[in-house]
C-alpha cells in the first residue's frame, strides 16, 4: 500500500484501535502504525512519562507534530490516539482520509481500559465519570471526521475487522452500525 493514504482509526481508548488495528493491518497486507508508539519512540519515553513530567498540552503537541508527519509519510493502516481528534488542525487533516470510528461504550470501555496504568487520563478516582465526561466531549469530534463507525461493545477484535473490512468493501449487510453505536453513544451504564 506504499504511496496510499492511510487507512485511519479513531475512538476512545480501549475502543480497540491498537488491537483491532493490528489484526486489520494483518489481514490487509499492509503495515499498522500506532501513533502513541510512534510518539514515544521520538519521544524516548512513554506516553504516561509525557503526561506527568511535561502536562498534557505538550503532549498533545507532540501528537500534532505525530499525527502530520504520519499522515503524510505513511500507508497501512494508522491508529491514532484517543484525543488526538481534539485538535482543530488534526480533524482538518483527515478530511478525505478514510477514517473509522470504532465506538464503544462507557461500562465496556471502563472494562477495557480499568486494569491499566498506561492512560494516564483515566487514572482517577471516577473512571466511569472520566469516561462518559470524555465520550460526552468526543463523540462529536469523532463522528465529523468519521467516514465509517463501528460499534465495538458486542464483538470481539477479529469481528470488529471484518465489520471494518466489510464496511470498506461498501458491503453493508454485515454491519448495522448505525444501529448499535446509536444504542451504545445512548448507554450509561
Ligand atoms: N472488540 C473488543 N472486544 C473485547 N476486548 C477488546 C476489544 N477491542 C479491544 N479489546 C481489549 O481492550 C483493551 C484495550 O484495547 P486497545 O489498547 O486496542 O484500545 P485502544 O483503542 O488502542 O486504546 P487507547 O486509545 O488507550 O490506545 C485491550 O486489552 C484489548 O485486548
Ligand atoms: O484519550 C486520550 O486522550 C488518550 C488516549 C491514548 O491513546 C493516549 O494518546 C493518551 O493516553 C491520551
Ligand atoms: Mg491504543
Amino acid at each position: 500500500m506504499s504511496g496510499t493514504r492511510p487507512i485511519v482509526l479513531v475512538g476512545p481508548p480501549g475502543a480497540g484501535k491498537s488491537t483491532t488495528g493490528r489484526l486489520l493491518a494483518e489481514r490487509l497486507g499492509v503495515d499498522f502504525l500506532d501513533v502513541d508508539e510512534y510518539i514515544e519512540q521520538r519521544a524516548g519515553q512513554t506516553v504516561a512519562e509525557i503526561f506527568t513530567g511535561e502536562g498534557e498540552a505538550a503532549f498533545r503537541s507532540w501528537e500534532r507534530d505525530a499525527v502530520r508527519r504520519c499522515l503524510a509519510e505513511r500507508s497501512g493502516v494508522l491508529a491514532l490516539g484517543g484525543g488526538a481528534v481534539l485538535a482543530d488542525d488534526t480533524r482538518g487533516l483527515l478530511r478525505g482520509h478514510t477514517v473509522v470510528f470504532l465506538n464503544v461504550g462507557m461500562a465496556e470501555g471502563v472494562r477495557r481500559t480499568g486494569l491499566s496504568t498506561a492512560r494516564p487520563l483515566l487514572a482517577g478516582l471516577n473512571p466511569r465519570a472520566t469516561f462518559k465526561a470524555l465520550l460526552d466531549a468526543r463523540l462529536p469530534l469523532y463522528r465529523e471526521v468519521a467516514t465509517v463507525e463501528i460499534p465495538t461493545d458486542r464483538q470481539g477484535p477479529s469481528e470488529v475487522a471484518a465489520a471494518v473490512l466489510a464496511a470498506l468493501a461498501g458491503d453493508d449487510t454485515r454491519v448495522d452500525a448505525s444501529v448499535q453505536s446509536d444504542a451504545s453513544a445512548a448507554r450509561t451504564d
